[in-house]
């Protein structure tokens, strides 16, 4: 009897078994067809065996084995490496990590087809777009992006105009287009052109993979801001491309894809390249996928998901902004794309580099102990661009006026004068984060989260950030009936008026989650930005991270002392991280740059090595306050979290989970606490905490004991494992 065991989309951590007649060892990694209950699923073939636990019985038959697409060994490995790693059902990693698609029980008909690529023929090169007539806008637009990009194919077409793929043939026939082929043979236009000559430091980084490109190795690019890490990346991708490997890369923002997209367009004109993201089209998604398994996508570039794309001729990996914790995802399978990525980079044995200006502890504390392979860049590429000077306006001696000091109003009025961009960060979006009754002292809160309602003043609303609760903004408090409800401290809609007040003639733009909700909206932003057609920006850390602003030259800074006294113990590398990234992103060519940073603790130790753009000395010294309290990196830890409509339930669990836990060596249990956020979503949380000094002694102990958590009864206690956890 042949049996196949079937990895299903369902929250049980196993494999199921079918009896499947025609199976043979070679259908490992097809898609299979069924029955489940009372439907029929979709599920993977794990393995082919000729035995089952499973009494005979209870076996069922499989329907139709899919032999269409096939998920290659290795993907099936990094699938099988996330589950036990992370300790959670390996149905659900592998169903989760393919596109939505491929779980459907529809054929896959329509997106299998080939995708093609066009460049312009050197006829189509000497075509003006301005000089078609009007009535040809889309032949117009497409001319206009295969000058601008080199090359395009039919999705990004059909971004146009629904009915640009048909003008693209069209234009072949009019002689103007001719397709690429994407695969096999490598790219045209690999010579890794840079229009400048690069910098000593980029040379040495660059040299340094070069001489080991064919091995793994993780690579820590630690660059100051604005050092050139990108030009790196690009001659690194060019030594692979040449050797016909792909190369995947992965940013944390959806928000950073189109720039380094264009960039890497622009460089590799005529490589297939596609990007890979959460706000894609099931179908979009699945082409793109499908051309990764292919080998025909040379450059894939991605955020956190596309780590589980299958790329047959991978040669090379880039994190950008490693230190990011948006690489990490915060539910269901609860994985940090970095650290998966170094797996992946591992079992291909290629080449990977982490690049940040202010890499995570725990990666520079794995690069000065010899683990990861430090690069360093400290000098920006640009000639005569320098890190800016970082000043500090005591907010004890300069009182504020609507959040704003006079020293800031007085340099924002300068800067405005000379006419150059400023840029004004406040991490927090909305008006004001807190609605009080001044007579009775009642705060909006959520009903359903442990939150304060943050008040937006334009939507006349209050939302929750948390869960997105939205209620409309009270005439009078709700407790006692008073009109006298005031807005309590500061959002980025709050210093938008205040700034709209004070510099009535200044063209400003607030840049938050608020205002990029529709499609193109960020695009739009970031061609204000650079066209020079905004004064002051206000924003959050959407601005912060990763972006070039040639022409910024002063940032102001917020509120920012709110992370100083924070629980967590990461709050203070998140925040000096942070400051150091908003800081890069001024003075990033010839003319100079400014930060003015308001404070009320200007003396902290994080804020004098700030100054100094000191990012070792402050790693160092937190990393000492780490390895004497026994935090990460000197310590590995898993977080078990519980939610239950009462707090009392949730605790009870894990203290269940708790006497369950077998006493070791070297493992630490901590007792179950409520979690920072204690209510969400309409549940209680609380979480108990894991910790060791030997990554493989805890994940020894959480092999046994989840085995164990999975027996508990279900009381309605909705629980997970964290592990590597970044949010307590
Ligand atoms: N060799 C070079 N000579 C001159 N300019 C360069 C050189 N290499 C890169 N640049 C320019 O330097 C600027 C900053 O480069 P890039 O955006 O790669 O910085 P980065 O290291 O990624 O910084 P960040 O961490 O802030 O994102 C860009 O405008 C880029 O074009
Ligand atoms: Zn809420």
């Amino acid at each position: 009897m042949v049996v196949i065991r079937v990895a299903l989309d369902v929250p049980i951590d196993t494999l199921f078994d079918y009896i499947a007649p025609d199976a043979v060892l070679q259908d490992v990694g097809f898609r299979v067809r069924v029955p489940f209950g009372k439907r029929f699923m979709i599920g993977i073939i794990m393995a082919v065996s000729h035995d089952t636990q499973i009494s005979s019985d209870k076996l069922k038959q499989a329907e139709t084995i899919l032999r269409d697409i096939a998920l290659p060994p290795v993907l099936i490995d990094l699938f099988e490496f996330c589950s036990r790693y992370y300790h959670y059902p390996i149905g659900m990693v592998v169903m989760n990590g393919l596109p939505s698609r491929m779980r459907n029980v529809r054929p896959l008909a329509r997106s299998s087809h080939k995708l093609s690529l066009f460049r312009l023929t050197d006829l189509g090169r000497t075509i003006a777009p301005s000089s078609l007539s009007a009535r040809y806008k889309v032949k117009q637009r497409l001319l206009t992006w295969l000058n601008e990009v080199g090359t395009i194919n039919q999705i990004e077409a059909r971004k146009i105009s629904p009915r640009a793929p048909k003008i693209l043939q069209e234009m072949q026939t009019q002689g103007w287009l001719k397709p690429v082929s994407g695969t096999g043979e490598p790219p045209l236009e690999i010579s890794p052109f840079c229009a400048v000559p690069l910098t000593t430091e980029q040379t040495i980084a660059i040299s340094a993979i070069q001489t080991e490109i064919n091995q793994f190795n993780t690579w820590l690019l630690h660059g100051i801001t604005g050092s050139g890490k990108t030009e790196v990346y690009l001659q690194v991708t060019s030594l692979l491309l040449a050797r016909g490997k792909q190369v995947l890369i992965l940013v944390p923002e959806i928000n950073l894809t189109p720039q380094l997209e264009a960039i890497f367009r622009s460089r590799f004109p005529s490589t297939c390249l596609i990007s890979l993201h959460s706000k894609l089209t099931p179908s979009e998604r699945m082409e793109g996928w499908l051309q990764s398994q292919r080998g025909e996508a040379s450059i894939v570039l991605g955020t956190r998901l596309a780590i589980f794309t299958p790329l047959p001729k991978l040669g090379l990996i880039i994190v950008d902004e490693e230190h990011d914790q948006s690489f990490k995802q915060q539910d269901g399978l609860r994985y940090s794309a970095r650290d998966v990525a170094i797996f992946r980079a591992k079992q291909a044995n290629i080449p990977i580099i982490l690049g940040s200006a202010t890499p995570s502890l725990e990666s520079y504390h794995n690069a000065i102990t010899g683990r990861f392979r430090l690069l360093r860049m400290s000098t920006r590429a640009v000639k005569n661009a320098v890190l800016p000077p970082i000043h500090y306006i005591d907010t004890r001696t300069h009182p504020l006026t609507e959040g704003l000091s006079e020293p800031l109003l007085t340099a924002l009025d300068n800067y405005l004068n000379l006419q150059r961009q400023s840029m004004v960060f406040i991490n927090r979006r909305g008006y004001a984060p807190v609605l009080l009754c001044k007579s009775c002292a009642w705060l909006a809160s959520c009903p359903r989260c442990a939150s304060r309602l943050v008040v937006h003043l334009k939507q006349k609303a209050l939302c929750c950030h948390y869960c997105g609760h939205n209620e409309a903004l009270p005439l009078a408090c709700p407790q006692c009936g008073d009109q006298d409800l005031m807005p309590f401290g500061h959002g980025t809609q709050r210093i938008e008026t205040a700034l709209e007040r004070f510099f009535p003639n200044a063209r400003i733009l607030r840049v938050d989650r608020d205002t990029i909700r529709r499609k193109g909206d960020w695009q739009t932003i970031l061609d204000t930005i650079h066209d020079r057609k905004v004064d002051i920006l206000v924003g959050t850390q959407l601005l912060a991270k990763g972006h070039n602003f040639p022409h910024l030259s002063l940032v102001g800074v917020l509120n920012a002392d709110a992370s100083l006294y924070s629980t967590d113990f990461r709050a203070e590398e998140r925040l000096f991280a942070q400051l150091m990234q908003v800081a890069g992103r001024t003075g990033r060519t010839e003319i100079a740059g400014e930060v003015l940073i308001q404070t009320e603790f200007p003396d902290h130790p994080l804020y004098g090595a700030l100054r100094q753009h000191d990012y070792d000395a402050y790693a160092r010294l937190l990393l000492k306050e780490r390895e004497i309290t026994l935090f990460p990196p000197f310590s590995y830890q898993a977080l078990l979290n519980a939610e239950a409509p009462e707090m009392t339930m949730a605790l009870a669990f894990l203290n269940d989970a708790n006497a369950l836990a077998k006493p070791m060596n070297s493992i630490e249990i901590f007792d179950p606490v409520p979690a920072q956020m204690t209510r969400l979503k309409g549940l209680e949380r609380a979480h108990l905490l894991v910790q060791s000094p030997s990554r493989k002694r805890l994940q020894f102990f959480l092999s046994e004991w989840y085995t164990k958590l999975r027996q508990i009864p279900n009381r309605k206690v909705r629980w997970a494992l964290d592990v590597d956890p970044l949010e307590f």
